[in-house]
């Protein structure tokens, strides 16, 4: 149990015997990243001074936000009662969004560190992942984190976890990714019990994808976990779902660099480069096998990313639509999952429809675009995909509330979820009324130790999209985690509630609601834009109707005075001077009929900012 004393382990020759293929599932927040990076430096592959906080979470917004959005896997020497072995270490992103690229990265190893921080017990993420790795079969290594900080209750959540995956509570390890208190021990752990690969070393290669990754110099990186056989380079290989076939330019392991090597066999974890330019032809999940020599089977588990979350993306400048469209463009190049189509609101302007796996996976793309490419955009309320059946029998998939069909609708469908809650007790009867509120129905209550709940609930992924997450954090003072995954669709009294401008609709504010809601969301946007709409030359009435039912109505009283008027016949140069300044402030107008709107008019009815001022 010492950090390497004798050379490394030449991947593509290293006998499966002496290979760990081993990840960290962990709940948000409760120290993965930092132990990774203690692993790297405990194990020499890094030099503590070449040490940056956060080795492996590569992009910036993964290191000022925290969260690790794209996994990556190291190979690390490690030497044990005078062997030498070869673990591969695989990030796995922690976030319910991306629930796939976890289940994928968890496919590719034996073991998993169930890792817990001391201070705070298990959370929902911990429960979700570890359900996931139970269902890989992998072999679950208990730990706890940050035993350094004062406020740690080893002892207490050490019996929550020996209960939780059953185990006694002194084989829970306990370490400090901080100090590095425990971590060689946990190692050792590791190499003992982490069950070694197995797999037919002269069958014909089998190579899982479990991340694909784009790079503007090299291409797209793709992560691979040898199943079977072995992939040299130079060799062709093939996609199994696409049949393309490409050549490997280069291929190796990363420790944790980028370094080539003569190959990949089984069981080993590593890179191929193939030069291929977008991750779509790379896809996660994906099989790749030899194009010479292919398999017969590809590995199961492979599925498509399916955006679950739409919203519109408009620019607040309308001339910034065309680098919007490269921007997306770009992206598209290193994320699978993503989708957008050209839009037009009559409200927005010109945008894009754009379908996320989830809410997070939405707060990233919007954010890397104003980021990365300068872009000022408003983004619509998220929606869900819902399942339209008219009268005469056809369905229609919507995903954009003003594309609702019009006519006798026989049924609507829309996305369930199973969410599951933790919290501490004292908040259950919080948790209930919000779910409640929700549409949601009760599956089942567990206490886990003596003060904590998981309570679990099945709700429309409508009413989850839709600040539930806030509104939880908010009610149980942050104490709560969530995790849901989909279940499918289910039935409901769903209507479209339009919002009307002196009789013209105003795409933007279309939404999809419960009957029951309909009411509350048509008087609450109504109200909203009566606040935010100047007064007109005429009266203005806004309503929210379901078809051709009204069911609010506000109005914006007419000018009493007409404050253009002291412009006529005044200096001409002044009305120029005053419209010009209107320009620069980009306050442009939206004309929907007579009536004349500022966009930020809009935008802060769709953002809410009307309540958020009122406070
Ligand atoms: N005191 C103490 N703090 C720790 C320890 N490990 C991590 N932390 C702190 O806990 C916070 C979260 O750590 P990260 O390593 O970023 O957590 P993570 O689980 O990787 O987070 P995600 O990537 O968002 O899932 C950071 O502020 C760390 O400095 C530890 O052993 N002791």
């Amino acid at each position: 149990m010492s950090p390497q004393a004798s050379a490394p382990l030449e991947p593509a020759s290293t006998p499966a015997a002496a290979i760990r293929n081993f990840c960290i599932i962990a709940h948000i927040d409760h120290g993965k990243s930092t132990l990774a990076d203690r692993m790297l430096s405990i194990t020499g592959i890094v030099e503590d001074r070449a040490m940056r906080a956060q080795y492996l979470d590569r992009m910036d917004i993964e290191r000022e936000r925290g969260i690790t959005i794209k996994s990556q896997a190291v190979r690390m020497p490690w030497e044990l009662d005078g062997e030498t072995f070869a673990l591969n270490m695989i990030d796995t992103p922690g976030h319910v969004d991306f629930s796939y690229e976890v289940s994928r990265s968890l496919a590719a190893c034996e073991g998993a560190i169930l890792l817990v921080d001391a201070a705070q017990g298990i959370e929902a993420q911990t429960l979700a992942n570890l359900y996931l790795a139970l269902e890989n079969d992998l072999e679950i290594i208990p730990v706890l984190n940050k035993i350094d900080l004062p406020a740690a209750e080893p002892e207490k959540y050490a019996a929550e976890l020996a209960q939780l995956i059953g185990g006694k509570p002194e084989d829970v390890l306990r370490v400090s990714g901080k100090t590095g208190e425990g971590v060689a021990e946990l190692l050792d752990r590791v190499v003992r019990t982490v069950p070694a690969p197995v797999g037919t070393v002269d069958a014909a290669p089998r190579a899982m994808i479990f991340d694909s990754v784009y790079d503007s110099y090299r291409g797209v990186v793709t992560y691979v976990r040898m199943i079977d056989g072995s992939i040299k380079p130079r060799e062709k290989v093939q996609m199994m779902s696409t049949k393309s076939t490409h050549e490997i330019l280069e291929i190796g392991v990363s420790s944790p660099e980028p370094t080539p090597t003569k190959g990949l066999s089984v069981g080993e974890v590593g890179y191929l480069i193939t030069g291929v330019k977008d991750v779509r032809q790379s896809k996660v999940g994906d099989t790749v096998t030899s194009a010479q020599r292919p398999a017969t089977e590809a590995l199961s588990g492979y599925t498509d990313p399916k955006p679950m979350v739409f919203s519109g993306l408009y620019p607040i400048d309308g001339s910034d639509y065309p680098v919007l469209r490269e921007a997306l463009d770009k992206l598209k190049l290193s994320d699978a999952a993503l989708v957008y189509e050209p839009e037009t609101s009559v409200a927005l302007g010109f945008g894009f429809r754009c379908g996320f796996l989830g809410l997070l996976h939405l707060e990233i793309i919007t954010e890397r675009l104003r980021r990365e490419f300068d872009l000022d955009l408003i983004t619509t309320a998220p929606s869900v995909v819902y399942e339209v059946t008219t009268e005469d029998n056809t369905v229609t998939e919507v995903t954009n509330p003003s594309e609702f069909p019009t006519g006798r609708i026989v049924e609507v469908r829309e996305p369930m979820v199973r969410a599951a809650i933790l919290a501490p007790k004292d908040y259950v009867g919080a948790i209930m009324d919000l779910c409640q509120q929700r549409r949601g129905s009760l599956l089942g209550m567990e206490y886990l130790g003596e003060d904590r709940v998981e309570i679990r609930y099945e709700i429309p992924l409508g009413e989850i999209v839709f600040d539930f997450f806030d509104q939880l954090k908010s009610k149980t003072q942050g104490y709560a985690s969530l995790d849901y995954e989909p279940t499918g669709d289910q039935a409901a009294d769903l209507v479209k509630v339009d919002i009307l401008l002196q009789g013209d609709q105003v795409d933007a504010f279309s939404a999809i609601v419960h009957r029951e809601k309909a009411y509350a969301y048509g008087t609450l946007m109504t109200e909203r834009l009566r606040k935010l709409i100047p007064r007109q030359q005429f009266e203005v009435p806004i309503q929210a109707a379901i078809g051709a039912r009204i069911i609010a109505r506000e109005s914006i009283r007419a000018m009493r005075k007409d404050v253009l008027a002291k412009c006529y016949g005044g200096d001409i140069t002044r009305k120029r001077k005053l419209l010009e300044k209107q320009k620069e402030g980009k306050k442009r107008m939206k004309t929907i009929g007579r009536v004349e709107v500022p966009q930020e008019a809009f935008i802060a009815a769709l953002s809410g900012d009307v309540e958020e001022k009122k406070k």
